[in-house]
């Protein structure tokens, strides 16, 4: 076999995290490539399989606080480099940004941070010259860090300025700054259950919400945790569990997941005794769906297609779920990257796929079929007003509002025409780390 470039036997320990570390942090500033890409599957970073659970789990959490605190960190290093950030040697640029998120958030001794730092630009031919710099500003970072950072706090500086103001604009200026701060704190592991949400909350060592979710601040491995493997439950944030739950009583009914892979909503739907059959395009993300459902031991029909052209079968659905493809707004407090990799002119292109799989939905309708129609989006546009634009164009659908009593009295998730919008700043608690909801828009219409 080759040498590995990423384990090297006689490497100061904690190197290769800080190492691949920042190749994952290139992939996502520098080639537009998402966290999930490179954590799982054909595309993740080859590296990981030669790191520890432990060092690996330390390296997604330093990841995940860059990207949760890079306007913050941008600030700040551009106040302690009289320069500015090196453009000529990436390794150099990440190396400062992993050497400050340590010093500033995490628990990992500033010395030690700063050698490892300093290690991995001068194992880089290009970022090598810049050893003395980035051993001195992150120095200068132990120092006057905090006071710097205090500075800028309130100033919202870690969503990108145009979405920050799409924000402002949809919800107001005091609601989207709420909405910033949930988002940056690290969140809790939201679990769905098929049964006994208190048994499993306990075992968790977490709490079950109001809407039956079991939350727990558990780090590491999921597969390490009790009833994983036997297929008792599955990783589902507490907004994303309500969508599904809008069809009411689904026992026996026939149901299509136009979107559904990883497969949670369809779990749900088929623990619930719904006859489900999943579509998705993705080829890789239905075989994670079909791993998911036989680990649960719940059995769906699955269709590989692109659902906006599928014609179904004869006679048409009881229920239609469309989960739609969107920017992902909503979700970044676990997915810090999407706040960095996605553009405004995103919007536009996905509102067109999800006006055309809308449409698609209701042809596969049964008369008195029920729609769901969900995005984890805070963009009005991926949610509002996509239902406003297909009530106008289809006389033969109408909204059927839903209750707070159907979302556990959550009154705040409930907008006055009776659709659920939920914000990351929703569920707040004492300790926020185990307050806050992903942004998910849902409605439920119905056929006539
Ligand atoms: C938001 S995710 C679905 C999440 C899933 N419902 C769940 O709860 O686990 C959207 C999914 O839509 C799929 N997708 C995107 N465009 C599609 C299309 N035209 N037809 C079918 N699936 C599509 C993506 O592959 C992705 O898996």
């Amino acid at each position: 076999m080759p040498p590995s470039r990423f384990a090297v036997p006689s490497e100061v320990p904690g190197l290769a995290a800080r190492r691949i570390a920042a190749d994952i942090l290139d992939g996502v500033l520098h080639k537009h490539r998402t966290l999930d890409d490179q954590l799982d599957g054909a595309g993740a970073h080859p590296g990981l399989k030669t790191l520890a659970d432990r060092d690996r789990a330390l390296m997604r959490r330093l990841v995940a606080t860059i990207l949760r605190r890079l306007g913050t960190l941008g600030h700040l290093l551009s106040r302690l480099l009289d320069r500015g950030i090196p453009t000529d040697a990436p390794r150099a640029q990440s190396a400062l940004l992993i050497g400050a998120a340590q010093i500033l958030w995490m628990d990992v001794p500033d010395h030690a941070a700063v050698d490892l730092s300093v290690r991995l630009v001068q194992s880089d031919r290009r970022a090598a010259k810049y050893a003395g710099l980035v051993n001195a500003v992150l120095r200068r970072c132990a120092r006057e860090g905090q006071p710097l950072i205090e500075e800028v706090k309130a100033q919202t500086l870690d969503i990108p300025p145009w979405l920050l103001a799409r924000w402002i604009g949809a919800y107001g200026e005091t609601t989207a700054r709420e909405m910033a701060r949930a988002i940056g704190h690290e969140p809790s592991l939201d679990i769905t259950v098929k049964a006994d949400a208190p048994q499993w909350a306990n075992r968790l060592h977490g709490e079950t919400l109001p809407t039956g979710t079991v939350r727990t601040l558990l780090q590491g491995a999921v597969t390490m945790l009790p009833g994983f493997s036997e297929g008792q439950w599955w990783v589902q944030d507490a907004a994303a569990a309500l969508p599904a739950r809008l069809f009411g009583d689904v026992g026996g009914k026939t149901i299509v997941d136009l979107c559904a892979a990883p497969g949670g909503k369809t779990a749900q739907l088929a623990q619930a005794g719904a006859r489900v059959t999943a579509v998705d395009r993705s080829p890789a993300r239905m075989a994670r769906l079909r791993d998911n459902l036989a680990r649960l031991s719940l059995q769906v029909d699955d269709v590989v297609t692109d659902a906006a052209e599928w014609q179904g079968h004869h006679g048409g659905f009881d229920g239609v779920l469309v989960d739609a493809p969107c920017t992902s707004t909503g979700t970044i407090r676990r997915h810090p990257d999407v706040a960095w990799l996605r553009q405004e002119t995103d919007i536009a292109t996905l509102s067109a796929l999800q006006k055309r799989l809308l449409q698609r939905a209701v042809a596969l309708l049964k008369p008195g079929g029920m729609l769901v129609y969900c995005t984890c989006s805070l963009e009005p546009e991926e949610g509002e007003q996509a239902v406003t634009s297909l009530l106008a164009a289809e006389p033969g659908v109408r909204r059927v509002p839903i209750e707070t009593g159907e979302v556990a009295g959550l009154s705040e998730i409930v907008t006055a025409n009776g659709d659920l919008r939920t914000l990351p700043c929703h569920l707040p608690h004492a300790d926020p780390r185990l307050g806050g909801l992903d942004g998910f828009y849902a409605a439920r219409l119905v056929k006539y």
